[in-house]
């Protein structure tokens, strides 16, 4: 009996421990999987794209206590690509006008008959280009000499014909030197002072985002100073491209004054020792006061540093007609010294970098051709006008 007592005992425990075994086990399956690693502090969110986007990228999340660990690093710097041959690596970004210019005077000169209504045509091409009025008669005098002395036109001669003439067009002669260096001859030496101007939505901050990477490229030590005291969210935008390259941001408060902003930047710029002070002036006030009358006053008050070298008057290329009434009017606060036309990958009319530079009698310096991050491009006629004809 007592045999039998001890058998079912031991029976009765081995049953319940496999019993347990088994909720253990589906316990395990049950538990939600072990924490992930904590965030660190400073790491990058996510692979900067070509827009740098000061807005945060997601709701934010419950605060973490992190337990004392190793402190992360900056994140890494960005290497911006070099400067050379950008145009020549970016040219299928101007395939539109391209297609609509280059090509389309192509095979109009290329007909058997180059009678009156061809050659009307051809100017209509030029026009719809914006190209502007006395450009397009020039450019059309020019050629129907040549052709008329030319005789015979193989495809190879008429392309050879309309790359000189609009490269005579776009005027190869122009200085178009980006001024940076700094004034090593001074007493103390100073930065070169870049004032970045137009009205909002031209693409002015992404502009001065991108020319930072140009100098940085360039080799230059650049401090961004934030005058479009408009919008905060504009300086964050300024700050964030700073960052990737390692270019310090001065900023005020936002509605602040921005000619005082851009003081300071200049200010700190010359006590840093650096190369290049790059200023993003306002497209639009929280005052009443004009905007012309405002950047006069920026232009005067950086001055007082010693003078400005580059005023950098950005144009949207998709806006025509609209674009060169801007510059006109800009031209008479400031004396301009480069143009830079963004957008040119988003319109037809590459015939807009004639008509500014008529129109100013300033060179076009930079073109954006594309919203990723390099896609800013210092202008050569010749790389441009081979990238139009294709
Ligand atoms: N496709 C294309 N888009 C561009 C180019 N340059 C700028 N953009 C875009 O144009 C838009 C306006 O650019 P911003 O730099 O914010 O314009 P802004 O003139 O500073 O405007 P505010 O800050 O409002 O005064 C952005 O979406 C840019 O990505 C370019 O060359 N090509």
């Amino acid at each position: 009996m007592e045999y039998i007592i001890i058998a079912v005992v031991i029976a009765v425990a081995l049953i319940g421990a496999a019993a347990g075994l088994v909720v253990t086990g589906r316990r395990r399956k049950e538990l939600p999987p072990p924490p992930a690693a904590p965030p660190q502090v400073g790491a990058p969110t996510a692979e900067p794209s070509g827009q740098p986007s000061a807005e945060p990228s997601a709701e934010p999340g419950p605060v973490v206590q992190a337990e004392p660990g190793p402190v992360a690093g900056p994140p890494p710097l960005d290497v911006p690509e070099p400067t050379a041959g950008r145009l020549v690596r970016l040219r299928s970004r101007l395939s539109r006008s391209q297609n609509s210019m280059g090509k389309g005077l192509l095979a109009l000169l290329s007909r058997d008959h180059l009678d009156e209504d061809t050659w009307e045509e051809i100017e209509e091409v030029l026009l719809v280009a914006d190209v502007g009025v006395a450009p397009t008669q020039e450019l059309v005098e020019r050629l129907r000499a040549r052709v008329k002395v030319l005789g015979t036109r193989s495809p190879d001669e008429l392309r050879t014909l309309l790359r000189e003439e609009l490269t005579t067009l776009v005027d190869p002669t122009m200085d178009r030197t980006l001024h940076t260096a700094r004034h090593e001859d001074e007493q103390p030496p100073r930065p070169a002072v870049v004032l970045v101007v137009g009205v909002n939505g031209v693409g002015k901050t992404t502009t001065s985002g991108k020319l930072a990477r140009v100098l940085v490229a360039d080799g230059r030590t650049v401090l961004l100073g934030a005058a479009d005291t408009f919008r905060a969210a504009a300086a964050d935008q300024l700050q964030t491209w700073g960052e990737r390259v390692g270019a310090r941001t001065v900023r005020g408060p936002e509605g602040g004054d921005p000619a005082s902003v851009a003081f300071d930047a200049v200010k700190q710029g010359i006590a840093e020792g650096a190369d290049t002070v790059l200023v993003d002036t306002a497209g639009r006030l929280h005052t009443k006061t004009g905007l012309m009358d405002e950047l006069g006053k920026v232009k005067r008050v950086v001055e007082k540093h010693g003078p400005v070298d580059e005023v950098l008057l950005v144009l949207d290329a998709t806006t025509g007609q609209n674009g060169l009434v801007q510059a006109k009017v800009f031209a008479e606060v400031v004396d301009i010294t480069g143009i830079v036309l963004t957008k040119l990958d988003g319109t037809a009319k590459g015939g807009i970098v004639v008509a500014v530079q008529r129109q100013l009698g300033v060179p076009v310096k930079l073109i954006g051709l594309g919203e990723g991050a390099d896609d800013l491009a210092p202008f050569d006629p010749a790389a441009f006008v081979d990238a139009l004809i294709g």
